[in-house]
């Protein structure tokens, strides 16, 4: 069959995302894998479906798969353009669209210059929500990788997070730790790898290396994460801009108890159709 799709970015991390409110199709995990490698499929960071809700008090479902083909929770850069995506398709004109996803509600605002801002509800460092193997929420972890001891912060963005603090990203060891940590024994959902470098209260760098997908332009619920580590290790300071390798966020949280907001842009690259084997 045929399946038409639009590929958008958000800072880099980028997207194939697929109408099935309009379309049929089942996709397995194997046809997800093949059509996101960069040589022989697509190539895309995660794969967006646009679904219609269960719940009939939003306006669509919202579900994300990684390039590995696992089916994941949320998706930061992806819910800025599945907000520009509903409205450039006309399923809706509203500015304000509430999603549905596997672990709650996202709300979505598309301002005035095209930006979005999605309120990513209240970050939890509760160790069994993430999940993490701890007996108790502590501000900084203690974590053993390779016989070394490392600390990091960890919580969940209705998708589970570690954050560590470097003095510089463009240094950090990402390739070596990302994957050690991804797969960590204490993370039996495993997890997604913020490198974070503070600059200044309101400004830091960060790096992600992203589960089922490997190190990406940017992520969206990463940067979430981290800022909401550095503002409960007094390190950042609300609103914070973060740089990423593809560009700049910028995120609001007044801290524990509160909802999250995260502003950035989101991006149409082109759109296509493709033979599902
Ligand atoms: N790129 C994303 C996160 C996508 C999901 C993540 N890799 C996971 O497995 O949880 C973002 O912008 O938040």
């Amino acid at each position: 069959m045929l399946l038409h799709f639009t590929k958008m970015h958000g800072l880099g991390n980028d997207f194939m995302v697929v109408d099935l409110v309009t379309q049929r199709a089942r996709l397995s995990i194997d046809q997800i894998r093949r059509l996101a490698d960069r040589h022989f499929g697509i190539g895309f960071d995660q794969l967006l479906i646009v679904e219609p809700p269960q719940n009939p008090d939003m306006d669509f479902r919202y579900r994300i798969f990684n390039a590995d083909g696992g089916e994941v929770e949320n998706c930061g850069n992806g819910a800025r353009c599945f907000a520009r995506f509903v409205r450039d398709q006309r399923l809706t004109h509203k500015r304000e669209i509430h999603v549905e996803t596997q672990t709650g509600a996202l709300t979505l605002t598309v301002e005035d210059d095209d930006r979005v801002t999605v309120d990513m509800g209240e970050p939890s460092f509760d160790p069994a929500v993430v999940p993490f193997d701890a007996a108790d929420d502590h501000i900084v972890h203690d974590l053993t990788v390779d016989d070394a001891r490392i600390q990091a912060g960890v919580l969940s963005m209705g998708n589970p997070h570690v954050v560590l603090e470097v003095d510089d990203v463009d240094t950090a060891p990402v390739a070596r730790l990302g994957p050690a940590l991804e797969s960590h024994a204490r993370f039996p959902a495993r997890v997604n790898v913020g490198f974070l470098q503070y600059m200044s209260p309101h400004e830091a760098r960060l790096r992600v290396f992203e589960r089922g997908t490997g190190e990406t332009m940017a992520c969206g619920t990463g940067a979430c994460a981290a800022v909401a580590h550095g503002i409960r290790r007094e390190r950042l300071a609300s609103p914070v801009t973060i740089h990423l390798l593809g560009g700049d966020l910028t995120i609001d949280w007044a801290g524990p108890g509160q909802h999250l907001f995260m502003t950035g842009p989101a991006e149409r690259i082109f759109d296509g159709r493709v033979h599902l084997t």
